[in-house]
């Protein structure tokens, strides 16, 4: 009898066990049946979704090395293989992966609001990745006023002249130390360099202080910026990864404390504007801000947080990736000499060799503005952007449902055989032509299969401000110096350190004079 029980029981147990596992069977091994048709999707596996296709990637290598990872060139290979518009899952998080230019141009026109909003991996409440910032800020009126702000008092035309003298004085500087490594046959790491140059206008622009003077208090801020850019990465992975117990409510991320420093050095400094009015400087970025946080009938209320947050995500977004078009461009221009050779002619008879290159220039010198958008097509420093659709919609025939993330690899539709002739070649002249009138559509095809800044409402809102900064740069280089480097050519193996893309080398190079230091010192002085 007291079997018999215990028979019952087991069986009142082992029932409902296997009909939760023939649940579970049905949950892992079907694919979810849907009257609508989603985009095209490789093989994928329980759980991991499609991330064993890293490992194919990876163990094709001629060695396997993990952190040779370049997450832009393995998703090229995979929609190569099947196809340029993708439904693809790491793990749990499901995104639309687009590589070719045709499904750019459709996104783009047709869908440009419904994708104006990115979806950060967490919102923490960190610096990094809240969305009071502007970069992560969801498309509405916190961003839109934002950007009016943006576009009227940093980066627009009449705040670029404004700034000027500010990108002068700083590629003097950068003028300077070259001359003085020229002088010892020292050589330089063009990306250290740029790195000064840049972070030194971008900071004095947004918080009227410079990398290089002052008590080392923006050189920590440079080093909070590779510290915490390490740590997004770690965070944006185990949100790959751990995602769903998130949603859950359960957080894998502690504020981290380079976070927190960064927030107290910030603070300092908004502090520090308050106390000591502009008088005697120039209206920068965070004085503008904190008028506008503090003015009764502002049309959107601004908070501390919002202040931090932005004044953190323009050294993120505008540092590295100027940086990296300088050392891209330098490069492909030391390997190809007949271009080097065509450049220098140009800016010679344009500049002349008795006066440094000035922004207002570059209007006039179409080779070198096309040398920089050829080294942006090849090798965009933010070559995949993140959007997500707001509303579920129909790309290239299929349906992509609502909040579903998109990636558009904008290194792949950059190299589109389809929409570029000889797309490996480094050819600047393909800039050169234009367009008669009356091809307007040809001409809006032209602009959406070049993305090195995005497109549309969220496209990069400094690539003007990028032109000038790279273009006098690498024109004052051309300009001035001659470049030794070891060995015939420089190696363009790439990496992706911290969410650009970067040379696995850096370009190492010893500049020698060209331009005789008294003729641009004298000049100088004649036009003060
Ligand atoms: C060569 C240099 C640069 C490149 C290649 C570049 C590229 C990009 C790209 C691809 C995006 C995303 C666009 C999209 O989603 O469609 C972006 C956004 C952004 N960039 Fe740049 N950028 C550069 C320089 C700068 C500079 C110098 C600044 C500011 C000082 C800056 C500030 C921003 C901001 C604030 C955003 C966010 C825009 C938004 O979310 O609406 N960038 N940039």
């Amino acid at each position: 009898m007291a079997s018999i029980i215990t028979d019952e029981c087991q069986n009142l147990i082992l029932i409902p066990l296997c009909f939760f596992a023939f649940l579970c069977l049905i949950f892992f091994f079907t694919k979810p049946t849907h009257s609508v048709r989603l985009p095209p999707s490789p093989p994928s596996l329980p759980i991991i979704g499609h991330l064993h296709h890293l490992l194919f990637f990876l163990l094709d290598k001629p060695y396997f090395y993990i952190f040779d990872i370049i997450p832009h060139v393995f998703l090229h290979m995979l929609s190569s293989k099947y196809g340029t518009l993708l439904l693809l899952r790491a793990s749990f998080f499901p995104f639309i992966l687009v590589s070719s230019a045709s499904v750019a141009y459709e996104i783009f026109t047709a869908h440009d609001v419904n994708v104006s909003s990115r979806n950060p991996p967490t919102n923490d409440g960190s610096l990094l990745f809240d969305t009071s910032g502007f970069v992560t800020a969801p498309y509405g009126g916190h961003f839109k006023f934002m950007k009016k702000l943006i576009v009227t008092k940093l980066l627009g035309p009449n705040a670029q002249v404004q700034s000027r003298s500010i990108r002068t004085d700083e590629l003097e500087r950068l003028r300077g130390n070259l001359l003085d490594k020229a002088r010892k046959k020292e050589s330089v790491e063009i990306n250290k360099e740029a790195r000064e140059l840049v972070g030194n206008i971008v900071a004095r622009m947004t918080m009227g202080r410079s990398f290089t003077e002052e008590n080392g208090d923006i050189e920590s801020i440079l080093s909070l910026v590779a510290k915490a850019n390490a740590s997004k990465i770690k965070i944006t992975l185990s949100v790959l990864i751990f995602g769903q117990l998130e949603k859950l409510g359960i957080s894998w991320f502690k504020k981290r404390r380079v976070f927190k420093r960064f927030d107290r050095l910030l603070e300092r400094f908004l502090e520090e504007h308050k106390e000591k009015p502009n008088k005697d400087r120039c209206m920068d970025m965070i004085d503008v801000l904190l008028a506008v946080s503090e003015a009764e009938n502002a049309e959107y209320k601004t908070t501390r947080n919002n202040i931090k947050t932005f004044l953190v995500e323009l050294l993120f977004g505008g540092i590295d990736t100027s940086v990296n078009s300088v050392q891209w461009t330098m490069a492909e221009i030391i390997n190809n000499p007949i271009i080097a050779e065509r450049l220098r002619e140009e800016v010679d008879s344009v500049v002349g060799k008795s006066r440094l290159i000035q922004e207002t220039d570059l209007p006039n010198l179409p080779y070198l503005q096309a040398v920089i958008k050829e080294a942006l097509r090849l090798h965009p420093p933010v070559p995949i952007i993140p959007r997500a659709f707001n509303q579920g919609c129909t790309v290239g025939g299929f349906f992509v449902p609502e909040k579903t993330t998109l990636l558009v690899n904008v290194y792949a539709v950059m190299r589109d055989p389809n929409v570029w002739e000889n797309p490996l070649e480094f050819k600047p002249e393909r800039f050169l032509t234009s367009l008669s009138s009356g091809q307007e559509e040809e001409r809006k095809r032209q602009v959406l299969k070049y993305l090195p800044f995005g497109s549309g409402r969220r496209g990069c809102p400094a690539s003007s401000l990028a032109y000038t900064i790279v273009g006098t740069t690498i024109g004052m280089l051309v300009q001035c110096f001659d470049w030794r480097i070891k060995g015939e050519k420089v190696n363009m193996d790439e990496c992706f350190k911290e969410f650009t893309q970067t040379m696995a080398y850096p370009l190492t190079f010893t500049p020698v004079t060209r331009i005789s230091t008294f003729d641009l010192e004298n000049s100088l002085n004649l036009q003060t």
